[in-house]
């Protein structure tokens, strides 16, 4: 009989959720008045669907009290800020994330600003970003927290590290370059105007790619032996019309030259969802120090 073993190239990103998940019920089941999390989704937008339905099983998974919140596309800016200021002053919310992308005529950036930095989950607000420049990373954007967590995940020293990051996006990009020069990593970031992505990314030990391209790192473009953390969730539709999630990494063809690799689904989608709970818990450790709650 012919056994098949598990990939040990392959980082389960479920797992490391599941850890993380598991932490924050450690923590939920001691206590008794916690706030509820707020998951805010503006219009409808295909893309968020799956995240803000895995919020959900994540917080209950953690024992979080969760409330999803769906807007008119038609909200204006001033009517959005309004609400989300009520939500700061509403000692039964503990925490408030906006998903993105919202409609155009909203200015995001300014709306989760309005959001205040002791119920920023997301780490969004100016104020929680700048605390990465100064290695304050307990309250990190999810995604880019995520991308440090699945690095962890391969055993390897961060400190010298060789990382290339590929997109310098505010969300993922530049916040998660900080976080790994906080740990000690040399880090490269490739944007749309690097003259070579693949001379940087040929000699890095890790790479991170975030760029939203389906497909966009393929085998020659890393060193042999190299992490690869795939950080795109890209909706497309397959040859049978259905719709799929599918990475920024050739995942099948990288893995045969990658020591490590993250895939899509499985990867960063989970350890994003857990990292927001685990934002969520360190948002009430905070609030109860600032004496908002007891
Ligand atoms: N405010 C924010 N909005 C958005 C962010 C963000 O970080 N902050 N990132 C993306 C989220 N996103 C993609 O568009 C996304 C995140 C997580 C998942 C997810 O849980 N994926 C699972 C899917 C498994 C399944 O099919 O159930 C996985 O990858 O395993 C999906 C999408 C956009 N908005």
């Amino acid at each position: 009989m012919t056994q098949t073993l598990p990939d040990h190239r392959l980082i389960d990103g479920r797992n490391v959720a599941r850890r993380i998940l598991a932490e924050c019920k450690d923590y939920t089941d001691e206590q008794n008045n916690l706030g509820r999390l707020v998951s805010i989704c503006i219009g409808d937008v295909p893309e968020t669907e799956v995240y803000v339905r895995n919020q959900a099983r994540g917080a209950e998974r953690a024992g979080l009290p969760f409330e999803q919140v769906n807007w008119d596309a038609n909200i204006t800016q001033d009517e959005a800020k309004q609400i989300i200021q009520q939500m700061n002053d509403d000692a039964s919310i503990l925490g408030v994330i906006i998903q993105r992308p919202a409609p155009a005529h909203i200015n995001i950036r300014s709306l989760q600003s309005a959001v205040h930095p002791l119920k920023d989950v997301e780490g969004m607000n100016p104020a929680s970003i700048g605390n990465i420049v100064y290695s304050d990373v307990a309250l990190a954007p999810c995604t880019a927290a995520a991308s440090v967590e699945l690095i962890k995940e391969t055993g390897l020293n961060l400190e010298g590290l060789e990382v290339v990051m590929i997109g310098h996006s505010e969300i993922v990009g530049k916040p998660a370059a900080m976080m790994l020069m906080a740990e000690g990593a040399t880090v490269t970031v490739c944007h749309h105007l690097t003259r070579s992505v693949a001379m940087h990314s040929r000699r890095a030990d890790v790479v991170v790619v975030a760029v939203g391209i389906a497909g966009f790192l393929g085998p020659d473009m890393i060193k042999p032996g190299a992490a690869v953390i795939d950080i795109g969730i890209n909706q497309i539709t397959d040859e049978d019309g259905n719709f799929k999630i599918v990475g920024d990494v050739q995942t099948q063809a990288v893995t045969e030259v990658a020591g490590w690799i993250t895939p899509v689904p499985g990867g960063v989608g989970p350890v994003t969802v857990a990292i927001l709970i685990r934002n969520a818990i360190v948002a009430h450790k905070r609030q109860v120090a600032a004496g908002w709650i007891s």
